[in-house]
């Protein structure tokens, strides 16, 4: 079935707003099958902040969102929800009790309940009247008011999304957790389902922690992003923030492709085929690596000034050229991203400047 745009959806603003809630987790550490899962995980997600939890596979974030959700128990530290303890060592307040919400990638929806029952199943403490009218005022949101009848596997991919998302927010959770949200959904319908999921997400104002393995989809969702890594937080800082000033080379690799050119401080300087960097910050004789991203680290040119180099190779994008330079003294071509230029050909020769103010400069041990 076809799905293009947001206009499938239902009108913005019309959600119902939740009173958001605090969620901490306070050096919270879990163990799994003897290894040390979540190792003093702090976290504090501010009333209605949209957080993503950000990491390699197996670096922790599905298990902070079952702690989160009370599904996983804790073995030390505690996790409070509007400063009331939600887990702590030998006690986990169930799910039903915590006053969240949950959204995981394979969407969990009842197959023997029809869409309207999906979403009134999370609405059974309230009564029958104020149930259906917060159940059909969610489906219309997400423009599903004309399938209430319908049972789940009548839906396409991204409408059992959207109905999944009906029925995380009707209850009008404090807390909402979605574990890889649009992971099932084909990159065309992704972006819609994505940008609407965020509407919806503003307009009810909920505490949100998502969890994604996907950069970019982090760093469009959320106000802050944390970076886990061997269940701690690496890093945690707004996109910008930690686009801009990564932490370490890890870090910077774990949001952009890279080239990295090995050198040592020398007078203020590192030295690079590409001409010198200053490096005031960093002492005589540290050994550093140069890491340049594809988008702005560098740039390249028909003619100088700069470092002669030689296409190699050339990708298009949609308005953009993504190429492979060759530039004597580097063991492997430079990746560069600029606007698309039909001019610049495999094989032609180009002159390559660096940009400073994004080239990124790490101490090695
Ligand atoms: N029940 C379990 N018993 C033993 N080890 C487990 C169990 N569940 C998870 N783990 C391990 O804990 C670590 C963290 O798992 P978790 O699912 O939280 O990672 P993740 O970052 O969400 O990974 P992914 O992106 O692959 O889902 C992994 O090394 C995993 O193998």
């Amino acid at each position: 079935m076809a799905e293009k745009s947001s206009a499938d959806w239902g009108l913005r603003g019309t959600t119902g707003v939740s009173f958001a809630a605090t969620l901490e987790f306070d050096a919270v550490e879990v163990q799994l099958g003897g290894r040390v899962v979540l190792d003093r995980f702090s976290l504090t997600l501010k009333p209605g902040e949209i957080v993503c939890l950000l990491g390699e596979s197996g670096s922790g974030k599905s298990t902070a969102l079952r702690v989160a959700a009370g599904i996983q128990p804790i073995h030390a530290g505690a996790v409070r929800i509007n400063d009331e303890i939600a887990s702590a060592p030998g006690l986990t307040i169930p799910p039903d009790r915590r006053g969240i919400g949950l959204m995981f990638q394979d969407f969990a929806l009842f197959p023997h309940l029809t869409v309207l029952q999906n979403v009134l199943f999370g609405l059974r403490k309230l009564g029958r009247t104020a149930a259906l009218a917060q159940a059909r005022a969610a489906l219309r949101r997400v423009g599903l008011a004309d399938r209430e009848a319908d049972f789940p596997h009548r839906l396409s991919g991204g409408q059992q999304q959207r109905l999944a998302l009906a029925r995380s927010v009707a209850p009008r959770p404090g807390v909402l957790l979605l574990d890889e949200p649009f992971s099932s959904l084909d990159a065309r319908l992704r972006e819609t389902v994505r940008e609407e999921t965020l509407a919806v997400l503003r307009e009810t104002h909920v505490t949100s922690l998502i969890v994604t393995h996907d950069p970019e989809e982090a760093m469009v969702l959320g106000d802050r992003v944390a970076l886990l890594r061997h269940g701690r937080i690496a890093q945690i800082g707004t996109a910008a923030e930690i686009y801009r000033h990564p932490v370490d080379l890890d870090a910077a690799r774990f949001f952009s492709p890279l080239s990295e050119i090995d050198s040592r401080v020398a007078q203020g300087h590192v030295t690079t085929p590409l001409g010198p960097l200053a490096t005031p910050e960093l002492a005589e004789g540290t050994s550093v690596t140069v890491a340049i991203r594809p988008a702005g680290g560098a740039a390249m040119a028909a003619s100088g000034p700069g470092t002669p180099g030689r296409i190699v190779g050339k990708r298009d994008a949609i308005g953009v050229d993504i190429c492979e330079v060759m530039v004597d003294g580097l063991d492997v071509p430079l990746g560069l991203r600029q606007p698309s230029d039909a001019a610049m050909k495999v094989g032609q020769d180009v002159f390559v400047t660096l940009n400073p103010e994004h080239v990124l400069v790490f101490a090695r041990d």
